[in-house]
């Protein structure tokens, strides 16, 4: 263990843990622990991996959410850190812990979600494992495929790039606020939250359109919110960022939903997350082009520049003209809470 190990570790601190023990790429692994994806190299050039723990209780409620839409949240996550290196999904590997006596249809749900999903994306399931286990456990192993295609890094981001995302931000994380709360589900003024929340779309079609342009610099999914993600491109990037909060595209189901709920739309947007956008960095002027590039490959999907590469260090929010360091934090399954 290193000397200087707190006591108690975050998630990040974590994954330095293990990247620490693991060792770096290097040899036949061109990019290893932190990034969306691992990058083969040697005889595997041109395949990326990734993997994605799904826990009954840190990931979904089974109470709050029925089986299918877990499936379906499952492969969605996966898929969207392929869409993040411009990967083309490939093959699928699932291993799956459930109680005792799990019925048929509970699994063909679940697993028929996640399966439509996969397919749906040109992913064909290939193996797994399955276990009995005290709650519902869902691994997943995505291969994807970068074809004659260099995968994009968090790493390539540039001095003065724009900061762009795709789509709108938050409203998984008001859908889950709806559902924790206990609301109906149902009720209109939720509905598109809760859509967002349970049936988010990984944007494969995009992340590869984005690669394919030449001209994205940098690119990772944001699954644990843009106050947590974009630090984590700007680190890898050796860069800090600003961010313009008046810039960030909030979603109209995040504010439709919270007043009713007393929350707090902009903080579900940066902090929410699980919204499985894109976030990536380019040259300024190449934003309308890029904008143009998305709108094409995924029926209309909107890129929006919320902010700019800058020496840093860190990430800093600028709201009605004052910067500030970014307070709104990610999500951390270690994070301690507020005393
Ligand atoms: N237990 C672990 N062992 C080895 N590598 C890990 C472990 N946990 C995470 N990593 C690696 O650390 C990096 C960051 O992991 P993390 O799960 O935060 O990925 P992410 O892409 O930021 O999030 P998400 O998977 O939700 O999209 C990835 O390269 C991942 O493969
Ligand atoms: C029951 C329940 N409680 C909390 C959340 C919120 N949540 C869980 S994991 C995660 C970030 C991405 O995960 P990871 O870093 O593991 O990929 C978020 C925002 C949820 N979806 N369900
Ligand atoms: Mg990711």
């Amino acid at each position: 263990m290193p000397p200087d190990a707190p006591a108690h570790l975050s998630e990040e601190q974590i994954i330095s843990l293990v990247a620490y023990l693991a060792g770096g790429a290097g040899g036949d692994l061109a990019v290893g622990i932190g990034d969306d994806c691992a990058v083969l190299g040697g005889d595997q050039t041109g395949l990326v991996v990734t993997t994605d723990l799904l826990v009954q209780g840190s990931h979904f409620d089974l109470e709050l959410m029925s089986p299918a839409d877990v499936g379906h949240r499952s492969m969605a996550a996966n898929l969207s850190d392929l869409a993040a290196m411009g990967a083309r999904p490939a093959y699928g590997f699932l291993s799956l812990g459930m109680p005792a006596r799990p019925t048929a249809a509970f699994v063909s749900e679940l697993v028929g979600s996640m399966v439509a999903q996969g397919r749906a994306h040109g992913l064909k399931l290939a193996g797994g494992d399955t276990v009995k286990a005290p709650q519902v456990v869902i691994n997943l192993c995505l291969l994807g495929a970068m074809g004659n295609l260099a995968p994009v890094l968090r790493s390539g981001g540039r001095l003065g790039d724009a900061v762009c995302v795709t789509g709108l931000l938050g409203g998984s994380g008001a859908g889950l606020a709806w559902l924790q709360a206990g609301r109906d589900p149902a009720e209109a003024a939720a509905a598109e939250a809760v859509a967002a929340h349970c049936r988010p779309t990984p944007r494969v079609a995009a992340g590869r359109a984005l690669a394919e342009s030449g001209r994205v610099h940098a690119m990772m999914d944001l699954s644990d919110g843009l106050a947590a993600d974009l630090p984590r491109l700007a680190r890898a990037s050796g860069l800090g960022a600003a961010v313009e909060a008046e810039a960030v595209p909030i979603s109209p189901a995040a504010l439709a939903v919270a007043p009713a709920l007393g929350g707090d739309a902009l903080g579900w947007a940066l902090g929410g997350g699980e919204d499985f956008e894109l976030l990536f960095t380019c040259d300024p002027g190449e934003v309308p082009l890029l904008a143009q590039v998305v709108a094409e490959a995924a029926e209309g999907l909107t890129v929006t520049q919320v902010g700019r590469l800058t020496q840093g260090p860190g990430v800093t929010l600028i709201k009605q003209g004052e910067e500030e360091p970014i307070t709104y934090k990610g999500f951390d399954h270690f994070q301690e809470p507020a005393p």
